[in-house]
């Protein structure tokens, strides 16, 4: 995806500047009566539908990306509407988006760890405590609602290979190259270089302070006073991306009756 691919013109008014390609920034995305009804429905999920890890839970839904496909499955309707409406943004190359994982941070909470290839959503386990990309299993463009509570998502530049070569040696925390504030009730929207070249993650902090941590689209956030103290709250985000390798289910039945014969 070069840059002009990338470019979603009915977004561009909310293009985060002065960063690389392509961040969007939607502040208010969804009403305060879209979002308590969301959070209802999220903690309504079935209990077994928690994944705990260490720093923070997870709901998937969809199905689990594979590098051999996903199995899809069908999302429930509540999560369905948000991924239609996501989707008619034309952010995954006039393509639905298929695949919803839901997080949730406690304050103290955040995402740092250092996945596999794989990507960070089949069954790899983190490895310590680097901030990590998204993977090559997702159409690449993550789009993130956010719930409940402000965060700050981290943007890195990738490691180089001095630091890939060893990863067992203890290596200092890096700077982020910038960070973005996230709002409750917006959305998010990293695609192209943003995606594909820059490594993010959320510190597990208990308050976040404007002034430490300068962000990079404060000028479209109503809460970035310059001084602000944001303490964190527990937060949701429904990060929707699309998973382009789908197997049909009807061919794996079909193909599993034909080996029971
Ligand atoms: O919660 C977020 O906004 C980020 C989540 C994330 O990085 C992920 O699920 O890959
Ligand atoms: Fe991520």
């Amino acid at each position: 995806m070069d840059e002009l691919d990338a470019v979603i013109p009915s977004l561009e008014p909310f293009r985060v500047e002065q960063v690389p390609p392509i961040i969007y920034y939607v502040p208010d995305f969804i009403s305060e009566q879209e979002e308590t009804q969301l959070l209802r429905q999220v903690y309504e999920a079935p209990k077994p539908k928690w994944t705990q890890l260490s720093g923070r839970k997870l709901q998937n839904w969809g199905g689990l990306p594979h590098p051999k496909g996903m199995v899809p499955e069908q999302l429930p309707r509540w999560l369905q509407h948000w991924v239609d409406t996501v989707s008619s943004l034309g952010l995954f190359g006039g393509a639905q988006a298929n695949h919803v994982l839901v997080n949730e941070y406690r304050p103290g909470e955040g995402i740092m760890p250092l996945y596999s290839q794989r990507g960070h959503h089949g069954k790899s386990e983190p490895l310590n405590t680097q901030p990590h990309e998204d993977g090559p299993l997702y159409y690449p463009t993550v789009s993130t609602i956010s719930l409940g509570s402000h965060t700050i998502l981290d943007m890195y530049l990738p490691r180089g290979p001095e630091l890939e070569k060893d990863l067992r040696e203890e290596q200092p925390q890096p700077l982020p190259k910038f960070s973005l504030l996230v709002e409750p009730r917006s959305l998010l929207v990293l695609r192209g270089e943003a995606y594909t070249h820059l490594l993010h993650g959320i510190r597990p902090t208990l308050i976040d302070s404007l002034t430490e941590t300068p962000v990079a689209n404060a000028a479209a956030c109503p809460s970035a006073q310059p001084d602000a103290l944001l303490p964190r709250g527990t937060r949701i985000s429904l990060t929707i991306r699309r998973v382009p390798r789908v197997l049909r289910t009807s061919l794996l039945l079909s193909k599993k009756s034909l080996s029971t014969k």
